[in-house]
């Protein structure tokens, strides 16, 4: 079948406009589907995500496209941004209109609703095996991505062949570095940890404690996510790569990160559902909090800073009752899991 476009973006958020744009400026002409046709209309008339790119222009490879069918018949490359609570739900809309050639890729972090399965095991229950599937993971906030400055994310799927012309589409000499991963599952696990940690920082910032409590979450963070990765077969070296310390290091310290400001809400103060409605955009830690906790309870891994902000989440508990329990736990050794 031949291709209209090089490769089809689903989700017209401040992400997958960013991905698009970065795509159409390589040269590769990019379809940009969004499922609110007025917003689509926006972006036509605008030449502008104005909503959640505001100033930044579409360049001109960058077709946006209400029509959900006409989008994924123009390429066999579908690149799906969704947040993670709707990412079966496209996946659902948009498997009766694929072509025999599809390849997936998704840029979303996070897991599951409720499960806390990885979104490969969601993208293989509702496709099938008949598709060769990838995922984008690392830190890159929408805006910068957008705006040109210089990114680095990382790539790893199913079949080396796709993963290797993704790195093609997406690698930019001017503007993105893209590295190549085989971590499929660990590069999934590090986008939906790190939303959990960040919103850790987040209220830790917001309480008012300083750059050692940050860093000391950021580091014990990354403990965390290896020990879970390591449980659900991922490769440990992953985790100090662009989706582990790198999304981690990014999203804890910056106040782009809608997790993180977010956390900030609560340290100082908000309530969960106000903190989550300023933000006006998606929070994923939110949900990939529950997540992340029912997936460590259910194969047994200790992860203290995720069940703490767990308890601030959903068990009333507050951000200082938090950090308390985190600081008076048990003496241990930093290297290994027992007591010192
Ligand atoms: N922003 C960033 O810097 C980065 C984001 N990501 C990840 O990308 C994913 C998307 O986030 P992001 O773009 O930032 O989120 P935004 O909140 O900016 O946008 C989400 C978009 O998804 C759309 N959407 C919601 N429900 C559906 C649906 N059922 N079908 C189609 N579209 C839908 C929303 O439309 P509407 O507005 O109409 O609800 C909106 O356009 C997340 O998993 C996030 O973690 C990853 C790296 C960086
Ligand atoms: O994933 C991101 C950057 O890599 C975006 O982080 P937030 O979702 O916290 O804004």
């Amino acid at each position: 079948m031949n291709n209209t476009a090089d490769i089809t973006v689903l989700g017209a958020g401040s992400y997958g406009t960013a991905l698009a744009i970065s795509l159409a400026s390589n040269g590769h002409k990019t379809l940009l589907w969004g499922h609110e046709s007025e917003h689509i209309d926006n972006l036509k008339r605008d030449r502008c995500n104005s909503e959640f790119l505001p100033g930044i222009a579409l360049p001109d490879l960058l077709i946006p496209e209400a029509s959900l069918a006409t989008a994924l018949a123009a390429s066999n490359n579908v690149l799906v941004v969704v947040p993670s609570h709707v990412f079966g739900v496209v996946l659902k809309q948009a498997k009766p209109l694929l072509r025999d050639d599809s390849r997936i890729v998704w840029a979303t972090k996070g897991l599951e609703p409720e499960t806390g399965r990885l979104l490969q095991e969601v993208a293989r229950e509702v496709l099938g095996d008949k598709y060769p599937l990838a995922v984008l993971s690392g830190p890159t906030f929408a805006k910068e991505l957008a705006a040109g400055m210089p990114t680095a994310i990382a790539v790893a799927g199913t079949d080396e062949h796709f993963t290797k012309e993704l790195v093609e589409l997406l690698h930019s000499p001017k503007r993105l570095r893209v590295y190549a991963n085989d971590d499929f599952t660990g590069l999934q696990l590090g986008g939906a940890v790190k939303n959990v940690i960040a919103i850790s920082a987040g209220m830790s910032d917001g309480i008012g404690f300083g750059a050692n409590a940050r860093t000391a979450l950021i580091t014990r963070g990354l403990v965390e996510l290896t020990r879970l990765g390591e449980a659900i077969g991922a490769q440990p070296s992953t985790f100090m790569g662009m989706a582990g310390l790198g999304d981690l290091v990014l999203t804890c310290t910056d106040n782009q990160s809608r997790n993180r400001r977010f956390g900030l809400a609560l340290g100082q103060g908000q309530d969960v559902e106000t903190a989550q409605k300023e933000i006006g955009q998606v929070v994923e830690g939110y949900r990939n909090t529950k997540e992340v906790y029912t997936l460590a309870k259910r194969l047994g891994v200790e992860m203290p800073i995720t069940e703490q902000v767990y308890r601030v989440l959903y068990q009333g508990g507050t951000p200082h009752e938090a950090a308390k329990a985190l600081l008076s736990r048990d003496k241990k050794s930093e290297t290994s899991d027992s007591d010192s």
